[in-house]
């Protein structure tokens, strides 16, 4: 496991007392006097992504907040760290899944954001869908649904006849089956005729292509929040191509080079961001399916279609940092997240 340490900012920002959730379990409420300590927020996350999310924009607006965000240091036993009101963490390691769970038993006040066993169910790319095709998203607003897919987990030189047992459609994208935070999880290839799938190496999941105007919608997702951008993806595929193209082309990691294609002048009927309605009612189910707070969801319109949206990918704690107005977002976040813990417990709940 490899946190990394914490990061210092300006001393001189006006601080604002707020409520904290670790002081609800000590004794200057049980006293009856005025709880007057920051929330604390510890953190477990890797070099990389303490530098892409907690830029100092985020950390001067949460010391502003009275948020204390404190790295947590994973030589040290957690019961002997804190006192938290609330761990966040991306951290992959079995070690570290126990370690939380057990601090959990120990300590249930503090909120783990989010719960390993949930964030379990996105670090393979079967399981992290199949909440999505249970869903029944159909409605006014459009149809929210997963490109067919087929699991393979060893012989790549069956590959070719389970993928006609399955009837899938070429091209198709094959991706590593799991997703463990490695370079490798996210090296992903198109494969165009069905002979050259033999080439590809197991455990993946083969998923459909589907055509979608080279722009995917990330949906951010940040307790209720929902905030929803565009990227530039991967072209369409047409039958010229298919017929001219033989093999397996591995493609490059599309969120690392992809662009914001916010301002870009694209065709509109392309561009046009899904309906309001349904990013909150796929968020709210997805949310409570998912057991999480903290995630993001790629999704692609259909070309040619007004309102159907296929899930492609979910991500657990991605890079929130390239949200527009993050800090705010996720500052505010935490405390909601204390207030409805504060008055749970006033309430006697
Ligand atoms: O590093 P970033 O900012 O590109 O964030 C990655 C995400 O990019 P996105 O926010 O969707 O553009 C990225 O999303 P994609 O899978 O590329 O769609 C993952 O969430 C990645 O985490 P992991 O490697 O799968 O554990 C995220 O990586 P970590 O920062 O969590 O390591
Ligand atoms: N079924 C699909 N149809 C069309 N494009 C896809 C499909 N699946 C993935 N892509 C493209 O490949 C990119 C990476 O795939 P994704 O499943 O999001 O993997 P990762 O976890 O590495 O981001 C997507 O952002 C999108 O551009
Ligand atoms: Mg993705
Ligand atoms: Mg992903």
């Amino acid at each position: 496991m490899r946190l990394h340490g914490e990061v210092s900012f300006d001393e001189d920002e006006e601080e604002v007392v707020m409520v904290p959730a670790a002081a609800l379990s000590s004794s200057p409420l049980n006293g009856g006097a005025v709880p007057v300590t920051r929330l604390v927020v510890g953190y477990a996350l890797t070099k990389k992504k303490v530098k892409s999310f907690l830029q100092p924009k985020l950390l001067l607006l949460a010391r502003k907040k009275g948020i204390n965000l404190v790295a947590i240091d994973d030589t040290r036993p957690l019961a002997e760290q804190g006192p938290f009101d609330v761990i966040l963490h991306k951290i992959t390691s079995k070690e570290w899944q126990q370690v939380l769970e057990d601090y959990h038993e120990e300590h249930p006040e503090v909120t783990v954001l989010d719960p390993p066993n949930a964030i379990n169910h996105l670090n393979n790319r079967q399981s992290m869908l199949a909440e999505v095709s249970d869903l029944n998203l159909s409605s006014f607003y459009g149809e929210v649904c997963t490109p067919r897919q087929l699991v393979i987990m060893r012989d790549p030189s069956s590959i070719p006849t389970a993928v006609a047992m399955a009837g899938l459609t070429l091209p198709l994208v094959a991706k590593p089956l799991v997703v463990d935070g490695t370079s490798k999880s996210h090296e992903l290839s198109l494969a165009y005729d069905e002979a050259s799938l033999s080439m590809l190496d197991p455990p993946l999941v083969l998923q459909e292509f589907v055509n979608h105007g080279g722009i995917l919608f990330k949906v951010y997702i940040i307790g209720e929040t929902i905030q929803v951008v565009r990227r530039f993806s991967l072209p369409d595929v047409n039958t010229y191509d298919l017929l001219n193209n033989v093999g397996v082309y591995r493609f490059p990691r599309v969120s690392c080079a992809a662009a914001s294609a916010d301002h870009a002048d694209l065709d509109p009927h392309i561009s046009e961001l899904p309906p309001r309605p349904l990013l909150e009612k796929l968020g709210k189910e997805l949310r409570g399916r998912l057991g999480l707070r903290l995630f993001n969801i790629d999704m692609i319109r259909e070309l040619g279609t007004k309102d159907r949206y296929y899930i492609i990918d979910i991500n657990y704690f991605p890079g929130f940092g390239k949200m527009p107005g993050y800090e705010h977002i996720f500052t505010d976040f935490l405390l909601n997240l204390a207030q409805s813990k504060y008055k749970k417990c006033l309430s006697g709940g």
